[in-house]
C-alpha cells in the first residue's frame, strides 16, 4: 500500500506525455508502445473510475490492457441520467477543489467544470408527525433533543458531532494503529460525546451507512476528516459526470469490452485467466480487480485468497441507497408555502429539489439511505409507488397528485454494485485494512474501497495510481 520510491508528479508527467495526451490529441500510440521494456498484458476488471484510470496509466507505459465490464455502459457508480430533465446524477454528484487527480484528468480531457447545486438552505422538517420550519425547530414540541442539542436542526446533528473535536488530524490518520481504540461502534462513540437517544434516533436514518451501531467510529471520523479536507464548494462536470468516464474510455487504445460479467479469476505462476458468464475467456500476465467487494464475493478466485483478505471480501459493508426521481407537475411548495425541500424522520427521509442554473426546480429526488432503503428494496415498483403516495399524504399533503415518479435507482439492488459506498463495521479496520488490498499472486486490487487518503471519486483514482505502481514494480 505504500508509495515508496514514487514521486506522484513524475508518475503523472509520464502519463501526460503518453497515452492520455496521445489519445486525446490523436497522435500515434506507436511511440508509447516503444517505451515498454517487456511486452506485458493486464486485464482490468471493471470500467468504473478506478478501472478506467488504471487502464490509462498502464497503457501510458506501453502495457497492453483489456478492460472487462459487466454492464452495457461504462462508469459504474458514475452515472448521469441523460434521459431525465436536468440530467441528474444516479451516482457521484459533486466533488471539491482538492480532488487533484480528478481535476488533472478533467483538464487533460478538456472537460469544463461548473458549480454544483449547493445544499438547500431552506427546508421543511417533518418530525414526529409535525411540520416545522427550520426557524421554528428550537421551540417546536416535536423537538425532544437535550438543551445542548435543541438549537441544531436534525440534518446538522451529524456534522455537529463529527466535526467537533475530531481526534483525527489528517485524512490518513484513520489507518494509524494508535487510533485503533476508536474502531468501535459509532453509536457508542456518539453517546460518549453526549448524543442523546433522540439525537441518535434522528441521525441514524440519513447517515451514509446502514446503521450507526454497525459502523466503525474510526471509519466515520476518517470519512468526516477527508470530506472536511477535500470538499469546500461543490463542483461537477458540465453536462454530467458521465462525460468524464466517457472521455476516459475514449482515450483508451482498446475499447472497453462491455457485457462481460466476470465469474472466475485464476492466477498461476505464468499469468491470469478470467472467465466470464458468457463463457468467454481472457488471459494476460496480470489482473487488476476493481469490483466492489460486495460483488467480488460472488466471483471464484483461485487459489483462494488468504484468510483475512477473504474475510474482508465477504464482510465489508456497503450502504443501501435508493433514489426516487420525481417530476413536478405543479409547484406544490406554492400551495403549502413551505420550501421545496423536505427532511423527515419517516421512511422517505429526504425529498430534495433539483434546480437548473436559474435556481428553478426542475424535478426532485427522494433520497433514502440504509435500513429504509433496504425496506424499499423489498417492494415491487407498484408497491413502492403506493407506499410513496401513502407517505407523502402524511408528510407533505400538497405533494399529492402534484409529483410523478419518473425513475427508481436502487444501488442496493444493482447487481454490479450491491450498495453505494463501502464502509467498515466496528473492529474491521484493525482486522482488514492492511490485508484487503494486498496483491495475491498475479491478481491486484483497486477501487474506492481500497483507498486511504481521499474520498469518493478521488479515492477510486487514488487506488488506480497505487495499483498501477504495483504492476510497474512487478514488471520490473
Ligand atoms: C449514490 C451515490 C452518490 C455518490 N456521491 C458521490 C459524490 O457526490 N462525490 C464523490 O466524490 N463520490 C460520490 N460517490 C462515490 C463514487 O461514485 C465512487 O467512489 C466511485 O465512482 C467508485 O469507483 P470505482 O471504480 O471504485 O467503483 P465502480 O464505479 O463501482 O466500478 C466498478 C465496476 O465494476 C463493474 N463490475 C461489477 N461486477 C462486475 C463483474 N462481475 N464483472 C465485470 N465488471 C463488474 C461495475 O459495473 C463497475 O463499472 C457516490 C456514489 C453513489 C453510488
Amino acid at each position: 500500500m505504500s508509495n515508496k520510491g514514487w514521486n506522484r508528479r513524475e508518475f503523472l508527467w509520464g502519463v501526460s506525455q503518453s497515452a492520455l495526451t496521445l489519445a486525446v490529441l490523436g497522435r500515434t500510440s506507436q511511440q508509447v508502445i516503444a517505451s515498454t521494456k517487456k511486452p506485458t498484458s493486464v486485464l482490468v476488471l471493471g470500467a468504473g473510475l478506478s478501472g478506467l484510470y488504471t487502464a490509462l496509466l498502464l497503457e501510458a507505459k506501453g502495457v497492453s490492457v483489456t478492460v472487462l465490464e459487466a454492464r452495457d455502459r461504462i462508469g459504474g457508480r458514475v452515472h448521469t441520467l441523460d434521459d431525465l430533465p436536468g440530467k441528474p446524477e444516479a451516482g457521484a454528484i459533486s466533488f471539491g477543489k482538492k480532488y487533484q487527480r480528478l481535476l488533472d484528468l478533467t483538464e487533460r480531457l478538456k472537460l469544463s467544470l461548473e458549480e454544483a447545486q449547493p445544499f438547500e438552505k431552506e427546508l421543511l422538517l417533518h418530525i414526529r408527525g409535525e411540520s416545522i420550519t427550520a426557524q421554528n425547530w428550537a421551540q417546536s414540541t416535536a423537538n425532544k433533543l437535550t438543551e445542548n442539542e435543541r438549537n441544531i436542526i436534525p440534518p446538522r446533528l451529524l456534522v455537529h458531532y463529527l466535526q467537533k473535536n475530531n481526534p483525527l488530524k489528517n485524512s490518513t490518520a484513520w489507518t494509524d494503529p494508535k487510533h485503533s481504540d476508536l474502531d468501535i461502534s459509532f453509536e457508542k462513540y456518539l453517546r460518549s460525546k453526549g448524543a442523546s437517544d433522540e439525537a441518535i434516533r434522528l441521525m441514524e436514518p440519513t447517515y451514509i451507512t446502514n446503521g450507526l451501531d454497525t459502523t466503525s467510529a474510526l471509519w466515520s471520523l476518517g470519512h468526516a476528516r477527508k470530506f472536511q479536507d477535500y470538499f469546500g464548494k461543490p463542483i461537477h462536470i458540465k453536462g454530467g459526470n458521465s462525460r468524464l468516464v466517457e472521455k476516459m474510455a475514449a482515450a483508451l487504445k482498446s475499447p472497453v469490452k462491455t457485457n462481460k460479467v466476470v465469474a472466475s479469476i485464476k492466477s498461476s505462476k505464468t499469468g491470469v485467466e478470467v472467465n466470464c458468464k458468457d463463457d468467454s475467456r481472457f488471459k494476460a500476465n496480470y489482473a487488476v480487480v476493481t469490483l466492489p467487494f460486495s460483488v467480488l464475493r460472488e466471483v471464484e478466485i483461485a487459489p483462494a485468497l488468504p484468510e483475512k483478505q477473504a474475510e474482508a471480501v465477504q464482510e465489508l459493508s456497503y450502504t443501501a441507497v435508493t433514489k426516487i426521481y420525481l417530476k413536478v407537475l405543479q409547484p406544490f411548495w406554492e400551495k403549502d408555502d413551505y420550501p421545496p425541500m423536505t427532511w423527515t424522520d419517516s421512511p422517505l427521509q429526504r425529498i430534495i429539489p433539483i434546480r437548473d442554473n436559474a435556481e428553478k426546480v426542475t424535478n426532485l429526488i427522494c433520497w433514502v439511505n440504509g435500513k429504509n432503503a433496504q425496506m424499499l428494496d423489498t417492494m415491487s415498483t407498484k408497491e413502492l409507488s403506493q407506499f410513496f403516495n401513502f407517505e407523502i399524504k402524511k408528510i407533505r399533503p400538497a405533494m399529492v397528485n402534484n409529483v410523478d415518479i419518473i425513475k427508481l435507482v436502487s444501488w442496493g439492488k444493482d447487481p454490479y454494485a450491491k450498495g453505494a459506498y463501502s464502509y467498515f463495521a466496528p473492529g474491521q479496520i484493525s482486522r482488514f485494512r492492511d490485508a484487503m488490498a494486498q496483491p495475491w499472486g498475479r491478481i491486484h486490487f483497486a477501487g474506492e474501497h481500497t483507498a486511504i487518503a481521499s474520498p469518493g471519486m478521488e479515492s477510486a483514482l487514488e487506488s488506480a495510481e497505487r495499483v498501477a505502481k504495483e504492476i510497474f514494480t512487478a514488471i520490473g
